[in-house]
């Protein structure tokens, strides 16, 4: 008798850091993986390399979205979870307009996960009960709002929101939670100074890297029971 192939886990924004560490997990345990990129960075035919499917696709238009659902329908009959990570950290800034820093982080963290889970919840049922998951990734701001990141702190805000929802339209065959992140990796441009800050404002000062998140993940998936939860992994920032 064959071996039933696992379903893939799908990984929005799987070219770098966080969503690239992911994939690389799941794949180093055999579990298939599909990932959409937006950026073609060398990083993606290592991946390719590693067996997962990699589907280029941008977000930043609906059209853009669905185009993508359709591909991922048509790469597979059914998928074991998504993991909503694609992001961008937009600030207010003079050369943007309001409407469109406001547009884009709404595209982004709520269009494009509200019409993907609408339009793959299918794959993700059907395979029994908590078979399936949906993970939202938020950030520890929600909480806390920034006077910097308005709409990125509203848009993450919606999704935290979202991720309730979904939980209760899904269940029993589909869990979805959310993970809040505070800092867990610097930027490549963070200078000595906004390091030092950032670390000091967390009780555990460190910048922990994408294991931290991916055990969490690992967490979230065992269970058969936890849905349309939070997990804030802040180092304990909103103490300070
Ligand atoms: N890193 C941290 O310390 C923290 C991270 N988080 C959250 O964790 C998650 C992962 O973080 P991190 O790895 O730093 O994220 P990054 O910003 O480094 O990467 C996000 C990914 O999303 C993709 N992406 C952005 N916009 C679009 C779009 N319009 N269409 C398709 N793909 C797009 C990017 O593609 P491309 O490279 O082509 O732009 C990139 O691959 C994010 O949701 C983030 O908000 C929250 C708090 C702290
Ligand atoms: N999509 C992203 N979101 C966030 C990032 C990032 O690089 N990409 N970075 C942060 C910061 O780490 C911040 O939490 C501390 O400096 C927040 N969100």
């Amino acid at each position: 008798m064959g071996h039933k192939q696992p379903l893939p886990i799908l990984i929005t924004g799987g070219g770098r850091r966080i969503g690239l560490a992911l994939a690389h997990h799941f794949l180093n345990l055999h579990q298939p993986v599909i990932v959409s990129y937006r950026t073609e960075y060398p990083a993606i035919a290592t991946l390719r390399d590693a067996g997962a499917v990699c589907i280029q696709a941008d977000f930043s238009t609906d059209d853009g979205i669905l185009a993508f659902a359709g591909q991922v329908k048509n790469e597979t009959p059914g998928l074991r979870a998504i993991i909503h990570n694609a992001s961008a950290w937009m600030p207010e800034k003079a050369d943007t307009s309001l409407s469109d820093t406001l547009a884009g982080m709404l595209q982004i963290h709520v269009h494009a996960p509200y019409l993907l889970n609408h339009a793959l919840a299918e794959l993700l049922c059907g395979h029994g009960h908590a078979a399936g998951d949906i993970i939202h990734f938020t950030d520890y701001v929600v909480e806390r709002g920034s006077d910097k990141h308005i709409a990125y702190a509203a848009s993450k805000a919606a999704l935290d929101n979202m991720t309730r929802s979904f939980a209760r339209k899904l269940a029993p065959e589909v869990k979805v939670n959310a993970i809040a992140p505070s800092l867990i990796l610097f930027n490549e441009h963070d200078d000595a100074d906004y390091r030092q800050q950032a670390l000091n404002k967390s009780l555990m000062k460190i910048a922990p890297g994408e294991k931290e998140v991916i055990d969490l993940i690992d967490y979230i998936f065992s269970s058969c029971y936890v849905t349309g939860r939070s997990f804030g992994v802040d180092g304990g920032r909103p103490l300070r």
